[in-house]
Parts: structure tokens; C-alpha cells; sequence
């Protein structure tokens, strides 16, 4: 795809995300690997006001085009493509269920098979640091090592993937994941977990187990 064509593909899934009811008002943002960076959404912009003009190129040492200003998370979308070379897409948001565990400061744990989608067989929480830092795109840099889904504590979600479908799927997987966690806990009853020799079998099985979505 070009420049305009991912341009695009990033507004709409913007806009699929909050109608997902993954997102609200101005949280979050999305960005592509492109060239020797990558493309991002604006900082503080209503996705709804988007245009293909409106998305940032970023180079890989954070220089970006004059005249324009890229997300405040920059720096941890950045961190992401460098940790990982198996990944092109990021999607980050503040999603209800996400952003309430991340509140627990706490994993979730392998409550479901499902909780493989990651790559691991818990979706980790990385700590707490202020929004558009270079601390908070340290701690996704290790943390998005593990899995490709991880909660920023207090925060919300990263997910990324091979191409932006992927990550918006794999963001709402993991959202679903959450609201099944955070109903659990409201049970005040001991919530079990598959044991680690299952979600072994299970991490296997994804392997080979095609999620048929490509750009
Ligand atoms: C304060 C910001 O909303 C922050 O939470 C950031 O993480 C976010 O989600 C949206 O920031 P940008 O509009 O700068 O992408
Ligand atoms: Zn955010």
C-alpha cells in the first residue's frame, strides 16, 4: 500500500475501534510501519475530523514532518516496532475493561484459552509511568517483548500485530478477555486458571492456527 492508502487504513480503524466501543473521544491512536518509521495519527484529534493529510510520518529517531504534531505517544509506538521486527501495526486505547485492570496493576491471567492471543499465557501489565514519556515507551519496549498485547497500568491497552486488522482484532480479543476477568473478580470467588501445561498445548495450537485476515 502507499502513503495515502495506509493513511486510510489507519482513520478507519480509528473509526472501527470506537465503534467497537473500544475507544472514546480523543484516547488512543494508531500507526503503521512505513519506511525507515512509521505513519501515525495525529495528537488530539477527534478521529472523526481524520483526513489522509492529517497522519504524521515519524522517522526511527522520533524527527517528524514540519507543521504537523504526531500522538504524544510517539515514543512508545516507536519502541514497539524496534522490539519487535515480527509486527507493522499498533493500536493503543483506553477501552473500559482494559484500562480497569490496568487500574489492579495486575496481568490477566489464564482465565480462558483465548488469553494465548498474546503469544504468552497472560496478558502482562506493565508499570505505571505519565503518558508520552520516554519511561512509560521503556516499559513497553520490555513488555511488548513478552506479548503482543500488554496493559500500561492506569493507562489502557497496546496491541500490535502483522497488519491493522490484526491489532484491532487482537485489540478487542483481549478486551473481551478483561470484561470476563473483571466480572470474575466482582464474584468474590477464587478464580481458577488453566494450568500452564494446557495453555502450553494451547500456545502450540496457535501456531499453526491461521487467523485469516490479511491487508
Ligand atoms: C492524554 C492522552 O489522551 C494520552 O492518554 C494518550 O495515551 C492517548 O491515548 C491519546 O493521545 P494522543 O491524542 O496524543 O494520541
Ligand atoms: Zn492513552
Amino acid at each position: 500500500m502507499n502513503r495515502k492508502e495506509l493513511s486510510r487504513k489507519i482513520i478507519d480503524t480509528c473509526l472501527e475501534m470506537t465503534r467497537l466501543g473500544l475507544n472514546q473521544g480523543t484516547a488512543g491512536n494508531v500507526s503503521v510501519r512505513y519506511q525507515d518509521g512509521m505513519l501515525i495519527t495525529p495528537t488530539g484529534t477527534p478521529y472523526e475530523m481524520l483526513t489522509e493529510d492529517s497522519i504524521v510520518y515519524v522517522d526511527k529517531n522520533g524527527k517528524y514532518e514540519e507543521g504537523k504534531l504526531p500522538s504524544s505517544e510517539w515514543h512508545f509506538h516507536l519502541a514497539v516496532y524496534e522490539a519487535r521486527s515480527d509486527v507493522d501495526a499498533v493500536v493503543h486505547n483506553h477501552a473500559l475493561n482494559c484500562a480497569a485492570v490496568s487500574i489492579l496493576e495486575k496481568p490477566i491471567p489464564p482465565i480462558h484459552y483465548m488469553i494465548a492471543v498474546g503469544g504468552t499465557d497472560h496478558i502482562p501489565c506493565v508499570p505505571y509511568a505519565t503518558f508520552g514519556t520516554h519511561k512509560l515507551a521503556e516499559y513497553v519496549k520490555e513488555g511488548i517483548k513478552e506479548s503482543k498485547a500488554i496493559l500500561l497500568a492506569h493507562h489502557g491497552l497496546i496491541a500490535a500485530e502483522k497488519n491493522l486488522d490484526k491489532a484491532l482484532w487482537l485489540a478487542h480479543e483481549v478486551e473481551v478477555l478483561a470484561s470476563w476477568y473483571i466480572k470474575l473478580l466482582g464474584t468474590n470467588q477464587p478464580i481458577p486458571v488453566l494450568p500452564k501445561e494446557e495453555m502450553d498445548v494451547v500456545l502450540g495450537k496457535f501456531k499453526s492456527y491461521g487467523l485469516r485476515i490479511e491487508e
